[in-house]
């Protein structure tokens, strides 16, 4: 675990004493979008026109938000549009690294060593930390988005016109519900998990896991109404939780101490997490050897043996019963 300052590369853990204990997660930094015709997205500049070939995603199979770009790259048939690198699981003193063994690959662009010098790449001075995931541009030769919310965007539209896939997981009419799930959903479950989990005091860890639970009771009941959280279909509010509930009982219960219940004691959310993991496409994205490795081995100050525990045993592909609803 490490960061840059300057661009060089330093290893240092979270420091959490200037907040209390409580863990706090930086903005990223890289904010420009791929879009349809090249024009600027929402943020940053333009000049990033959807093609072929021309983009390249760097993500680490255990991350939860780097998760969310692949889950949309299957969704969105874009396997032969937009390559994919994947960092090695275990996260240590030179932060994630390419290591091309069990499922990780090298660095297909410029077989670096470690992701840290894809972010010095595009930004010799760069300061902060180096996340997956990371979109690379190949013809300007930069980091053109870090943030999995934004990729996500950019994957569900500006290459509808170099495929056949018209799915749409951010429908016009649904935006503002989205929005609003997905605020809470960040919050206190995406990120709910982390606050917990990388908390360095009692009160700090007390106060994010009450939120963590409070929320999925009540996401718990909306599904019991409901069978996706924004109206009859599939969006993404839906798979930006997806990614946080298939590891939450194998990593988050143990590791983060999030285990006032598990989500398989809930009533509804363990079969919306099965039918999430049942569509085509999306369990091949889940790789559970690379997420319990990455958290219980890569976090010493967490779980100092690195030992990885050996359950809890799962079956996603169990009969998910949603379709009564
Ligand atoms: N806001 C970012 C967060 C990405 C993120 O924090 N990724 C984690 C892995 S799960 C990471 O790379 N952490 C390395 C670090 O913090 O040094 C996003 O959603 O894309």
């Amino acid at each position: 675990m490490g960061m840059l300052v300057d661009g060089v590369w330093q290893d240092v853990w979270y420091d959490t004493k200037e907040t209390k204990g409580h863990f706090k997660r930086a903005a990223s930094q890289f904010r420009n979008w791929v879009t349809a015709d090249g024009s600027a997205g929402p943020s940053g500049t333009g000049g990033f026109k959807a093609e072929a070939g021309r983009y390249h995603l760097y993500v680490a199979l255990a991350c939860p938000w780097a998760h969310r770009t692949l889950i949309f790259r299957s969704l969105k048939k874009l396997e032969n549009i937009i390559s994919v690198s994947i960092v090695d699981p275990l996260m240590l003193e030179n932060g994630w690294e390419f290591k091309n063994r069990d499922g990780g690959s090298v660095d297909h662009i410029f077989g670096a060593n470690a992701m840290w010098e894809i972010y010095t790449r595009a930004d010799p001075q760069y300061s902060g930390r180096v996340t997956v995931p990371v979109l690379w541009d190949t013809r300007t030769g930069t980091i053109v988005n870090n943030e999995s919310s934004e990729i996500i965007r950019m994957f569900n539209s500006a290459f509808d016109s170099l495929t056949d896939v018209r799915l749409d997981y951010y429908p016009d009419p649904l935006r503002t519900e989205i929005d609003e799930i997905n605020a809470i959903v960040y919050d206190t479950v995406n990120n709910g998990v982390y606050k917990s989990g990388f908390a360095t005091t009692q009160d700090a860890y007390e106060e994010h896991v009450q939120k963590l639970f409070a929320t999925l009771d009540s996401l718990d009941a909306r599904l019991g109404k409901s069978r996706y959280l924004v109206g009859n279909t599939i969006t993404e509010a839906d798979w930006r939780l997806f990614t946080t509930l298939v590891r939450f009982d194998a990593v988050y219960v143990g590791h983060f101490k999030c285990n006032i219940r598990r989500i398989e004691d809930y009533r509804n959310l363990p079969g919306y997490l099965r039918e999430l993991y049942q569509v085509p496409g999306v369990s091949e994205t889940v790789n559970m050897e690379h997420i319990k490795r990455h958290y219980y081995a890569s976090h010493k100050t967490i779980n100092p043996t690195g030992i990885v525990p050996m359950g809890p045993a799962l079956d996603f592909n169990r009969p998910h019963g949603r379709d009564a609803l």
